[in-house]
């Protein structure tokens, strides 16, 4: 459904896409994460055509965003900084994308049900809450009924309450129309909760992409479990117990906390041997793909 094939975009001397391949199949749901101008934007600006890429080629639907109308007709846009002129009403500004697109004027009253707007349709959006205006956002990408929704950012600056909204509409869309989805965030839950496969972008390269499991995965295996104690010397009486129980643990101390890092298979036996020291408080970080990301971004830590 999209092909991405070694996309190159250069704006001056800036590399906003530097050889970017990738693929999402028809119906299946990409969440594209990366740090501040890694290349997001642009790479949603030649899946929908407003740019081309200087070398490679981007395929959409089949068909090259560039070719207008034909592209119009099947893709839905949500840009990042989308807004519409606070005098027109929920339904006029519908009609007037409906118009620009060239689709069939839609069953506004429907659309806006869709989005949790029922009832907005005849007030102006200057009125609409931040949230509201996002959710109208997605129902102008929805006119025409596309095959795949590009949502730049879309919850960016939203209230928990406003994300959870927005993002519960997105996963009707996703498993009702059977629409191929790319949404970029920085919010990894969102990620989690709506996409199947994710892509990591950093500096215009792709770093990783795969499943939400297997780029977790790819994070590592460890599990940290930290445990919290009263003062040094209960620490250190700890820290010799477990070193008794396990052979060879990666142990370390702190002022009040006992750190111990183990391969996932072993956190049953690591718990056990904390909880034996009697500790305040115990807790367990496991791999996520919050680290996973970070990883991927600057391995080993470093910051390229
Ligand atoms: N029209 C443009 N002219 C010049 N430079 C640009 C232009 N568009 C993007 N860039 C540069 O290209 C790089 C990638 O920008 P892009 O907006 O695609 O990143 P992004 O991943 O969407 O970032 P953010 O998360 O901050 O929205 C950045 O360095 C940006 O400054």
């Amino acid at each position: 459904m999209i092909e991405v094939t070694d996309a190159r975009k250069r704006y001056g001397t800036v590399d906003a896409l530097d050889g970017v391949s990738l693929s999402v199949r028809s119906g299946a749901s990409l969440g594209l994460v990366g740090t501040n101008g890694a290349g997001k934007t642009t790479l949603f600006r030649l899946l929908v055509g407003h740019e081309t890429p200087d070398a490679g080629s981007v395929r959409v639907a089949g068909v090259d965003p560039t070719d207008g109308t034909r592209v119009r007709e099947r893709v839905g846009y949500l840009p990042e900084d989308a807004g519409f002129q606070p005098a027109l009403t929920g339904e006029e500004v519908l009609g007037y994308y409906a118009d620009m697109r060239g689709v069939e004027a839609p069953r506004v009253e429907t659309l806006l049900s869709v989005v949790g707007l029922p009832g907005a349709g005849d007030r102006p959006v200057g009125g609409y809450s931040n949230g509201m205006n996002r959710r109208l956002g997605l129902a102008v990408a929805l006119l025409g009924d596309p095959d795949v929704l590009l949502l730049d950012e879309p919850t960016a600056g939203l209230d928990p309450a406003g994300v959870d909204a927005f993002n519960r509409v997105v996963e009707r869309v996703r498993d009702e129309r059977a629409v191929t989805v790319v949404l970029s965030t920085h919010v990894l839950s969102e990620v989690e909760a709506l996409c199947d496969r994710v892509a990591v972008l950093d500096d215009g390269t792709l770093r990783t992409v795969g499943t939400v499991d297997e780029v977790t995965r790819s994070a590592g295996d460890e599990v940290t479990v930290t445990a919290r104690y009263e003062d040094s010397e209960a620490v250190a009486a700890a820290t010799e117990a477990v070193r008794e129980a396990l052979a060879d643990p990666d142990v370390s101390a702190g002022e009040r906390t006992l750190e111990l890092a183990v391969e996932s298979v072993a956190v049953t036996d690591a718990l056990g041997a904390v909880v034996e020291t009697d500790p305040e408080s115990v807790s367990v970080d496991e791999p996520d793909l919050e680290a996973a990301v970070r990883e991927a971004v600057a391995p080993g830590g470093e910051r390229r």
